[in-house]
């Protein structure tokens, strides 16, 4: 998976820098994306808000997921539209890494605690939903205050130093989600599809939920390391040299 800046990639500001010079994004595109971030800075607060308030009112972390969960899966289906910017070309990162980082996190809210009611109240739900949150109340408004041009530093200082702690934090939550769930998944068999069918197609989510949780091992370090070229990049000035081939 290539870093943005391998990729040539890696900008998303009103004026990206191509080939050494300044180029200037388009008038609408750059309303659209400060309108979607604005968007999505609201809605993570929102459940921000919703789930410190839940929590305060109730003295427990039980029914918490429930009482977000149409906030959440508003949301963070709504980012699948940060494939289609990157696809387009508006905000210049690598779909690829855009890809798996979002595709994830779908799976996450609608293939895991969604569907398995039975795992909504284990801890590493709460784990995983405070880490997002954290995260992308500070990622949205890095974006929005930075097509802005009013970017205050300690946003991004949060953007570039958070994620070191946020980003195990929030795999560990989703791992120890999915291995919660695995127990049921195997009772139920549930999304499963058994021999012998018409379509003579044999699926077993069981396994396929195993496969996942190994697939984190090649896939987490590589939006890790891209998170730590960014900082490099933008907290130290470092420029990333394309190499010839
Ligand atoms: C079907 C089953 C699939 C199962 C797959 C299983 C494998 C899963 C392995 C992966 C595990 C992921 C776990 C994850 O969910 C856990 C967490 O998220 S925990 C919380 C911590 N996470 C983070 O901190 C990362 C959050 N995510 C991101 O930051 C991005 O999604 C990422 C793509 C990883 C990186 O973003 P990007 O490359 O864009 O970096 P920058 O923020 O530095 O931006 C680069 C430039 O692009 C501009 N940009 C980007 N987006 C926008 C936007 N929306 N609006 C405006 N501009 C944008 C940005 O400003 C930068 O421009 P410039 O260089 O000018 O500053």
């Amino acid at each position: 998976m290539a870093s943005s800046e391998e990729d040539g990639g890696g900008n998303g500001s009103v004026e990206e820098k191509e080939n050494g010079k300044k180029r200037s994004l388009g008038a609408l595109a750059t309303a659209w994306l400060i309108f979607y971030n604005v968007a999505m800075t609201a809605g993570w607060l929102v459940l921000g808000i919703a789930m410190v308030r839940f929590y305060i009112q109730k003295g427990t972390h039980r029914g918490l997921f429930r009482s977000v969960q149409k906030t959440l899966k508003f949301f963070q289906t709504f980012a699948l539209l940060e494939v289609v910017h990157c696809a387009v070309g508006i905000v210049r990162t690598s779909v690829l890494v855009t890809g798996v980082q979002v595709s994830s996190r779908i799976f996450m809210v609608w293939f895991i605690a969604h569907s398995i009611k039975q795992i909504q109240n284990e801890e590493s739900v709460i784990l995983f939903l405070v880490v997002w949150t954290v995260t992308e109340i500070t990622r949205y408004s890095f974006y929005t205050f930075n097509l802005l041009n009013h970017l205050p530093y300690f946003i991004k200082w949060a953007r570039y130093n958070f994620f070191i702690i946020l980003y195990p934090a929030g795999v560990a939550g989703e791992l120890l989600t999915i291995y919660a769930a695995l127990p049921y998944v195997k009772k139920t068999g549930m999304f499963s599809l058994r021999l012998p069918n018409k379509y003579n197609v044999s699926f077993d989510y069981y396994y396929f939920l195993i496969i996942v949780m190994f697939s984190y091992i090649p896939l987490f370090p590589q939006l890790y390391f891209h998170m730590l070229r960014q900082r490099r990049k933008v907290l130290h000035g470092e420029v990333i040299v394309e190499k010839d081939d």
